[in-house]
């Protein structure tokens, strides 16, 4: 069997343990030929690809990044799964020989992978992404890096916050779900999270604020990019578009400082941890998810699993439907909210 191996979406730490996981279980022990796609989709359309072996994947799972590359190059042409699409994917994987793909990315790789599946074409999902919001899966990979770097920034900006009496706004990724906002916040102790799923009025934030300063203290807000005061129709962008499309998100904190001032009387400054988080070496937690995902969906191609992503249940690695990974974006529910939501301020 040749199997193809792509990554598409933002990167996540964790991907080079995913493809090193999967060669070692595919080639070495399933008797596979694989190949690694560069950049995504455009690697597959233009006979892009390196040989994956042992030597090609040796020493790869402490490295952040992608040997692969990644790109959010779109499979078929202006986004649309037409017949005409999925024929042509069809057509190139007999030109390149390849018998079924391993495609690593996020909730809009899986939903590529879904529609890859309808069409008969074989396709197993490999979760990740920094932010979490996939279904299936209790984790992806990616995210627990992602959040132990945004808290160890909240811990820094926590000194230098109380030292100078400010309020100090971090803002961290998280598009659609505020997982990493969430988690990192409670990590490290944040006095307000904000999150897409519930907004918030500049008069609350203020309130919780205020509270903190009574207390004697100095607050830590920490922000998701996608996050809205209420009212508010649509997340803070940035100029530009992002390669699928999609307006680049970003400079929520930028916004929220100068309000947050103006309703308190606190000096408050912003701090936009961007990409960051998505860099350097993985966490031992996220090499060890990817690892164990990619043996995963080494052996589900083995057994012929094909149409299902590698997920993370409880301690388990199971192959669930990609229809049920896909359906609904994984986002955080409101009684994980109001579990910190209460202690605000
Ligand atoms: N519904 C869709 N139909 C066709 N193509 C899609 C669809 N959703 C996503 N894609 C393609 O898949 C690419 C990857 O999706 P996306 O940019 O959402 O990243 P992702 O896989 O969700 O990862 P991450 O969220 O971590 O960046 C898109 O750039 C686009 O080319
Ligand atoms: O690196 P880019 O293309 O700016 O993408 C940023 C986006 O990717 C993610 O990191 C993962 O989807 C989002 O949190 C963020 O909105
Ligand atoms: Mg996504």
């Amino acid at each position: 069997m040749r199997i193809g191996v792509l990554c598409s979406g933002g990167d996540s730490p964790g991907m080079n343990a995913a493809i090193r996981g999967a060669v070692l279980r595919g080639v070495e022990v399933n008797g596979f030929e694989m190949i690694g796609f560069m950049d995504g989709w455009r690697g597959f359309f233009e006979g892009d690809f390196i040989e994956l072996d042992r030597l090609a994947v040796r020493g790869i799972s402490p490295l952040g990044g992608v040997i692969l590359g990644t790109s959010r190059v779109p499979p078929f042409p202006d986004g649309n799964a037409t017949p005409a699409a999925l024929q042509a994917v069809i057509t190139r994987m007999a030109e390149l020989g390849i018998d079924g793909f391993l495609l690593i990315g996020g909730n809009g790789t899986q939903t590529v992978a879904e529609l890859l599946t309808r069409a008969g074409v074989p396709a197993i999902g490999l979760p990740k992404t920094i932010d979490n919001d996939l279904g299936g899966t209790d984790y992806t990979f990616g995210f627990d890096t992602a959040v132990s770097i945004a808290a160890e920034a909240i811990d820094r900006l926590r000194t230098t916050g109380e030292s100078h009496r400010r309020c100090m706004v971090l803002e961290v990724m998280g598009r659609d779900a505020g997982w990493i906002s969430l988690h990192a916040g409670m990590a490290g102790g944040a006095q307000v999270m904000l999150i897409p799923e519930f907004p918030e009025s500049i008069e609350q934030i203020s309130e919780w604020v205020l509270s903190v300063r009574d207390r004697g203290r100095s607050s830590l807000v920490v922000v998701a990019e996608g996050f809205k005061l209420e009212g508010v129709a649509h997340a803070t962008v940035r100029d530009g578009l992002d390669g699928f499309g999609r307006p680049r998100l970003g400079g929520v904190a930028d916004v929220l400082a100068p309000l947050i001032e103006q309703h308190t009387g606190i000096e408050t400054r912003a701090t936009v941890l961007g990409h960051v988080q998505r860099g350097g070496l993985p966490t031992a937690f996220d090499r060890v998810l990817a690892t164990r995902t990619g043996i995963a969906a080494a052996d589900a191609a083995r057994d012929g699993q094909w149409g299902t992503m590698a997920g993370l249940t409880g301690d388990q690695i199971t192959m669930v439907p990609l229809a049920e990974a896909v359906g609904q974006l994984k986002t955080v529910p409101a009684a994980r909210y109001d579990e910190v939501r209460l202690n605000f301020g």
